[in-house]
């Protein structure tokens, strides 16, 4: 028997009673396959939560004792076989549903150098290996009723957002047009996401805005500025760092940020690629390598009402909303110990330490200081680095934090990996307030603004006369013959007054027979109108029905997959017993061969 003992998850008991307006910082862990040159793994995922980290043998502490196993558990742990879109699905599709509503997210990547993080993020589009960022950017645009047309809002350089006239915004509309497209290589053999989700508004149009920063020895750089690096054969000049600023609402921003307006998944992945190009020019000045800075891909979505015409966003600035969702991919932690890192190198590990150090003193100063009154309460540290200062908002605000644990579950990773595992365990006790449901309000109409205008649009060319179902008072003319004069000869005019007679009469039959066929008509169209209606609620009902099959038959997807991941799981661990067992049964009979002899 094995001489380990199995401790249970540290920290799991703590849990107070939560607030109901607040949630848990939701952790999940994500192990990626061993390399063609590793072989033993000490990470292991025992189900859909719990994941078992287990000490190489002849593993010693310092203490001179041999470390447990330990188990921690996670709101979800995909093991080595996930999918990017599984782990899309369950760690980020909601935080997409959120920004289209309205409220603030945040996603962070967190692991070792190598384990996963990148890959997790970013993946590798030309492979169809989308990552969460690609996924994002898809299910964004698709779920968008109504896109402004763009230039139409801009930064105003404190973190919010202006109205152009419209003269100006055709003047750098135009003067896009002009711009070459970058070539779409990363997209070439791309499949993107075609589905969407609800929520986005009728009565709102839409802008989004992206924006890339690095965080490099506790620096901000911009990674979309647009001065050239090299000017017309001029020396490269080193990037310039940027100061974190507060607006005025109390949210955290990176002062004087380049943010790009962009209205399509290709176009945000490019500047996405132009920053990881600039990203690279940037290190190799700065004698930096890529694992070694924070980088910061923020998303921000304008939303503005519709004026009353249903058509024109109103152009009012302090009317606009503005929700954001950043996806954060961490620096490797790393000791240098194992890397043996010198001169820079070992500079930029202790800069790196120190900042998700910070971030670590961060979160455990706010698991204490929900266990205590709020005037007892202790300063969160989130100044002392750039990375937690700028994170401020979503720890201290509303929304969701999200943290994906990336794990190598190779034996070389264990001392890091222990680290990294009690992090994001405590990460779990923090809670976050829920956003609030934005009241984006639509002036009490019973439908959107947008369909009213179309309605409108529709009964007016009607009634222009470009409908046949909607007749013009010359079209009722044709019923009725022009009235004979109204002149009698004298007294005794009886034939004009017969020919009046006549005349009316017949006006009164036709008018008669008229009404009577209108009301025919009428008729004959309710009828028709009540069918329709009873057909297309048929229809309604049937696609609720088909709906809730769907939702039904995707549950139990889900619920075999998982039985599927944990059925092999178990044979595989049956198949090593077995292969332990026939190894100890030829070593046994081994023995005796030789003892005969
Ligand atoms: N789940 C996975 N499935 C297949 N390959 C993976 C997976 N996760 C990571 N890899 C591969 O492992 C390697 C390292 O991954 P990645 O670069 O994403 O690590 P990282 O944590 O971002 O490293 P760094 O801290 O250095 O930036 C890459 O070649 C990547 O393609």
């Amino acid at each position: 028997m094995s001489s380990r003992k199995r401790a249970n998850t540290p920290g799991r008991h703590r849990h107070a009673k939560r607030a109901d307006d607040r949630d848990p910082v939701q952790v999940t862990c994500r192990l990626r396959p061993l390399s063609s040159n590793e072989s033993e793994a000490c990470v292991v995922a025992i189900d859909e939560e719990h994941v078992k980290l287990v000490p190489p043998a002849g593993y010693i502490l310092r203490n001179g004792l041999p470390p447990v196993e330990t188990t921690y558990k996670f709101s979800a742990v995909f093991d080595e076989t996930a999918s990017q879109r599984m782990v899309f699905d369950q760690t980020s599709l909601d935080l997409v549903q959120d920004v289209i509503k309205g409220k603030d997210g945040l996603l962070f990547t967190y692991g070792v150098t190598g384990s996963g993080k990148t890959y997790t993020m970013t993946g590798t589009p030309k492979n169809q290996k989308d990552g969460i960022l690609p996924h994002t950017l898809d299910i964004l645009f698709n779920s968008l009723l109504s896109r402004a047309d763009k230039c139409i809002f801009v930064p105003d350089g404190r973190n919010g957002f202006e109205v152009q006239p419209e003269g100006v915004a055709m003047l750098e509309r135009a003067r896009l047009a002009l711009r070459t497209p970058c070539s779409k290589f990363e997209f070439k053999y791309r499949i993107p996401d075609t589905r969407a989700v609800r929520g986005a508004n009728d009565d709102y149009v839409y802008a989004v805005f992206v924006s890339y920063i690095e965080i490099y020895n506790n620096v901000a750089y911009d990674l979309l500025e647009t001065t050239p690096l090299v000017e017309r054969g001029e020396k490269p000049r080193p990037p310039t760092g940027k100061g974190l600023h507060q607006d005025s609402k109390g949210n955290m921003y990176v002062d004087k940020v380049t943010e790009v307006e962009v209205s399509s998944t290709e176009e945000a992945f490019e500047q996405f690629v132009k920053g990881q190009e600039r990203r690279r020019v940037a290190q190799t000045m700065l004698n930096a390598e890529s694992s070694r800075s924070h980088s910061v891909f923020n998303i921000r979505l304008v939303m503005a009402p519709l004026d009353a015409s249903g058509c024109e966003p109103v152009r009012d600035s302090s009317l606009l909303h503005v929700s954001q969702l950043s996806l954060v991919d961490l620096a490797g932690s790393e000791r240098s110990k194992r890397t043996e890192n010198t001169g820079d190198r070992l500079f930029e590990s202790g800069k790196i330490n120190q900042s998700l150090m910070t971030l670590r003193q961060c979160i455990e100063k706010l698991r204490e200081n929900q266990k205590t009154s709020p005037d007892r309460a202790g300063q969160v540290p989130y100044r002392d680095q750039k990375l937690t200062h700028l994170f401020k908002n979503y720890f201290e605000g509303q929304g969701k934090v999200r943290m994906i644990v990336c794990v190598n579950p190779s034996v070389t990773d264990y001392e890091e990996n222990v680290f990294v595992m009690s992090f994001a365990e405590q990460a779990q006790d923090v809670e976050i307030v829920r956003a609030v449901e934005v009241n984006f309000g639509n002036g009490n109409l019973p439908v959107s603004r947008r369909r009213m205008a179309q309605w409108n649009n529709e009964i007016e060319s009607a009634l222009r006369g470009h409908n046949d179902g909607f007749p013009d008072t010359q079209a009722f003319s044709v019923f009725f013959d022009a009235p004979p004069p109204f002149e009698l000869n004298g007294p005794g005019d009886s034939d004009s007054i017969a020919r009046l007679r006549q005349h009316y009469q017949s006006t009164y039959r036709k008018r008669q027979d008229y009404g009577a066929s209108a009301e025919q008509k009428v008729t004959e169209f309710e009828g028709a109108f009540r069918s329709y209606l009873c057909v297309a609620d048929t229809h309604r009902r049937r696609v609720e029905e088909m709906e809730r099959e769907k939702a039904e038959v995707e549950t139990e997807n889900q619920r075999l997959a998982a039985q599927f991941r944990q059925t092999k799981r178990e044979l595989t661990a049956l198949k090593q017993r077995v292969s332990k067992y026939e190894l100890a049964e030829q070593v046994k009979s081994d023995k005796e061969e030789e003892f005969k002899r």
